[in-house]
């Protein structure tokens, strides 16, 4: 099936404007940068559903509008202080921004694989999440659940293991936040067993594990916020700080540990943890948590130390990317686990705009030079509301495009692995409140960091592969907000032009002639690079669905993104009591107008699905 084939004529897409001359959002005015950003860059959208207009904010102690802004980090009851000024405040108009933004997700197609599956809820409400938490959720101005939400976390709740991928900046930390969270606080013995004492291992009863030292501090203040109050006790560790101040910490006792894997061994080693009483796990950013650099690690973790097995503990993995060698490998950690997919597995959103420009090696600098000229002499300087992020390949690259722009006069700041952490937590710092608003960076920045008003993402230098590009452009354009993605791409990354074009295709982006030219000519002259699943189809991709095992998930269900999803679930659950019940998968899409496949349940089918087949992936080229 063609992709026009999967949207019916009634599903509106934006169509992207033709784009006489570049114009980045950071020359907008730093009043309303997604309107701004809309107005110059992608008019048309503007006129989209995706549109929503964002006043000034004006709501005391309210950051972006999508939850409270902590940057008062030096005081350690910092939180406490800042969430004590916060209301369960009723701001009509804050919310409808925010829920209008959200609207962006409402259209993507989810599919989900395995038996039993729980189905989706529409609000926070509908499920049992206790009321220290759902004030949170309100404090933090969610006001509706996003897709990945609305699916994963009735899963979570109900104890089942879950793979799920969801598009960058949809949402999926609260996803595995909010049934952990939900959990600890509900198991009547999470005081007497968190453990503790200065002789003692601390006993968490949940384990959240990220690739970076950032991304774990950003996961560990996202669910502080979310367990404000509420008495859960969560702690971090991460290394290049000094153990001892997390060992005290941890002697505290601890629920909820979230951490990176060095760090981590280190104080199982140390017997400061002890992972015996692990009920839940989960591994953001799961399939470079599973890739050829922390495999290990991970394993060692969660097979070898005293972690109890799958199916005693609950596992959850999230990422917005997931090939199939690393579905696999995952597998191993799972038990009778749900899939699912939020958007095709490894698409990118369609709220990044993104330009890819043929640059040569040698006139990238001054390429960049004139980019960020151009955005300068438009008017609006570089601003705490307009970030550009800077992808480079290696560290070495990164100081010196650093050096190079400040002395050209664009205040630039690297960082990268090589940095010692507090210097690395510095350029974050002064990039997030914009002193320093360009920020150069290697993969290290590429995953999970949620910085609000990162606006453009050049790709200087392009990454290894596909799914990183995926990555690295979400720093922008998250939760509904639009984003703009430039990438140079030059001679050395023809392998890429095959699977960026496919992307880009996807997501409706405008792929130049050039190169779906260049894509051709790679894809016909070479037999063994990097391939992912068909791009072209939609399918959210269930490794399952393509080995011999996979009989019990060969079922599918097909309903719709919206309102009709929930008309035609509850139809078939009254017409069939099977309905989401056994050997089942349900994808729910935009789509009105489908092919029914194989084993799909006739009355949850009828009217909408898709075909979709499934191609191998190859991992390769991980960090
Ligand atoms: N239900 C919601 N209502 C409002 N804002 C939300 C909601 N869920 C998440 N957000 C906000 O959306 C932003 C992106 O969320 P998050 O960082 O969890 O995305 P993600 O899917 O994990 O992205 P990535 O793939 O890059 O890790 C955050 O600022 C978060 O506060």
């Amino acid at each position: 099936m063609t992709r026009t084939g999967m949207f019916s004529e009634s599903t509106w897409k934006p169509t992207r404007p033709t784009r006489p001359r570049y114009l980045p959002p950071h020359l907008r005015s730093p009043q309303n940068d997604n309107a701004a950003f809309l107005d110059n860059v992608a008019p048309e959208l503007t006129r989209s559903r995706f549109y929503s207009p964002q006043p000034a904010r004006t709501t005391r102690g309210r950051g972006r509008g999508r939850g409270p802004r902590f940057t008062a980090r030096r005081n350690p009851n910092w939180e406490d202080e800042k969430f004590d000024e916060l209301e369960v405040v009723d701001d009509t108009l804050e919310e409808a921004n925010v829920a209008n933004n959200l609207e962006a997700y409402e259209d993507i197609p989810v599919q989900a694989s395995g038996d039993d599956i729980p189905p989706p809820v529409k609000t926070f409400d509908e499920i049992n999440l206790g009321d220290g938490l759902k004030q949170n959720i309100r404090r933090c101005n969610y006001i509706k659940p996003t897709p990945i939400q609305r699916h994963a976390i009735p899963i979570a709740v109900a104890g089942r293991d879950l793979m799920a991928c969801a598009q960058t900046g949809s949402g999926k930390t609260a996803a595995f936040c909010f049934p952990i969270i939900s959990g600890v606080l509900k198991d009547p013995l999470a005081v007497t067993r968190r453990g503790g004492g200065v002789s003692t291992a601390a006993c968490p009863l949940a384990l959240i594990l990220a690739p970076t030292r950032e991304l774990s501090c950003q996961i560990y203040e996202e669910s502080k916020k979310f367990a404000y109050k509420t008495g859960a006790q969560i702690a971090v560790a991460y290394g290049g700080t000094p153990i001892y101040q997390q060992l005290r910490r941890l002697e505290k006792g601890v629920d909820i540990l979230v951490a990176t894997p060095g760090r981590l061994v280190d104080m199982v080693e140390r017997a400061r943890v002890s992972l015996g009483m692990i009920k839940y796990l989960a591994l953001d950013e799961a399939d470079r948590m599973l890739d050829m650099g922390f495999e290990p690690q991970i394993r060692k973790i969660v097979e070898q130390m005293d972690m109890p097995p799958p199916g005693t503990r609950q596992t959850m993995l999230f990422s917005a990317t997931f090939p199939d060698e690393i579905q696999r490998l995952a597998s191993d950690f799972l038990s009778d686990y749900v899939f699912l997919a939020v958007g095709r597995v490894g698409s990118s959103t369609d709220l990044i705009v993104q330009r890819v420009e043929l640059v040569q090696e040698m006139d990238k600098r001054n390429h960049l030079l004139d980019l960020l000229r151009s955005q300068r002499s438009n008017g609006t300087p570089h601003s705490k509301h307009f970030l550009t992020l800077v992808f480079v390949e290696t560290k070495k690259r990164a100081d010196e495009l650093e050096r190079w722009l400040s002395r050209n006069g664009f205040p630039a700041i690297a960082m990268h692995g090589d940095k010692v952490q507090m210097e690395r937590e510095q350029a974050l710092r002064s990039f997030k409140c914009g002193a320093t608003p360009i920020l150069v960076a290697t993969d290290v920045a590429s995953r999970g960091l949620d910085i609000p008003h990162v606006a453009h993402v050049i790709n200087f230098d392009m990454p290894k592969n596909i799914d990183d590009y995926v990555h690295r452009i979400g720093r922008t354009g998250r939760a509904g907000k639009c984003g703009l993605a430039t990438a140079f791409f030059s001679d050395r990354n023809m392998s890429l032009a095959k699977s960026l074009a496919e992307l880009m295709k996807e997501s409706n982006q405008e792929v130049p002639t050039w190169l779906s030219q260049h894509a051709e000519n790679y894809s016909a002259g070479s037999a063994g690079g990097w391939v992912r699943h068909d791009a072209v189809d939609f399918g959210g991709y269930d490794y399952r669905k393509g080995t011999a095992s996979s009989s019990t998930h060969n079922n599918t269900y097909d309903v719709p993104a919206t309102d009709g999803y929930y008309a035609a679930a509850a139809a078939a659950s009254v017409n069939d009591p099977t309905f989401l019940s056994s050997g089942d998968c349900y994808a729910e899409s935009s789509n009105d107008d489908y092919l029914v496949a194989d084993g799909m349940n006739p009355y949850a089918a009828a009217p909408y699905g898709y075909m979709y087949g499934y191609g191998s992936v190859i991992a390769s080229g991980w960090d």
